[in-house]
């Protein structure tokens, strides 16, 4: 397991400055290396704190290949979707291909059919695999990712894994679901902890005072709590922001000005 590291900003602000910076950085060195950028993005607050993003000049748009960790298991142009959030707030706002973007299945979405919504992405990820768009981890079969960009719920939540459900021991399979989430909708699917954990970089972006008591448990690996099970092959950050990080036993400020 690689060591887990934090960034603790005084401002949401100052941390959306150098979330754009880091994910340029790794954009740069992927697109170099490997002429591509697969990027997983979760939903909820993250999208809003992507804005600097849009502006970064260094970034080969043209090069990403966009998943999402977890999804909710409704129509494309529900308000719910995380695939709609992520549309109508970055990926309208940048030239990413459409062809390299890869929702959940429109019709079984608007089905509400979860179970077959997460074969069909399982499905959708091997083909990525067989076609060298995403790796694979080690021997181990697993599909890796470059970036997750991800975020956490007030109960410790990430992706669609939550406390208490027995998704988070999925071992084997490399997208699940589920169908009673104690977080409306009831109806998700969700890449399993194996998958998260083999992304090479992990990004766990957490703010707001709300947040700061399951953010110390995570971190403390206390409650057993999901988003303390993270980890990367290279290197996982939280990105936290004062509020969130104020009842961590010590923290410094990593300030940008
Ligand atoms: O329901 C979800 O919640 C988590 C956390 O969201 P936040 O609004 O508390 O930041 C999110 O990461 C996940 O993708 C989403 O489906």
């Amino acid at each position: 397991m690689v060591p887990v590291k934090t960034r603790v900003f005084k401002s949401k602000d100052e941390m959306k400055v150098e979330l754009a910076k880091y994910t340029a950085d790794l954009s740069s060195k992927f697109c170099k290396e490997r002429e591509k950028f697969t990027v997983v993005l979760s939903g909820g607050d993250l999208i809003s704190w992507l804005s600097n993003l849009i502006e970064e000049p260094s970034i080969e748009w043209s090069k990403w290949y966009i998943f999402w960790v977890d999804e909710r298991v409704c129509a494309w142009d529900n308000d719910d979707s995380n695939y709609k959030l992520a549309y109508d707030r970055f990926l309208s706002k940048v030239p990413i291909p459409a062809e390299n973007i890869f929702a959940i299945d429109k019709g079984l979405g608007a089905e509400g059919n979860a179970e077959l919504a997460a074969e069909r992405y399982e499905e959708c990820l091997k083909d990525k695999v067989n076609k060298g768009i995403i790796r694979t981890y080690k021997s181990s079969g697993f599909p890796q990712f470059d970036l997750q960009l991800l975020g956490m719920g007030p109960d410790g939540h990430m992706a669609s894994l939550f406390p208490e459900h027995d998704e988070i021991k999925e071992k084997v399979k490399w997208v699940t679901f589920i169908n009673d989430s104690p977080k409306p909708p009831s109806k998700r699917i969700t890449f399993t902890l194996p998958v998260i954990n083999c992304a090479s970089y992990n990004v766990m972006a957490v703010c707001d005072k709300e947040q700061a008591d399951s953010t110390t448990a995570a971190l403390n690996h206390t409650k057993g709590i999901p988003a303390g099970q993270l980890t990367a092959d290279v290197e996982v950050v939280w990105f936290l922001d004062q509020a969130a990080a104020s009842k961590l036993p010590q923290h410094g400020w990593c300030s940008i000005l």
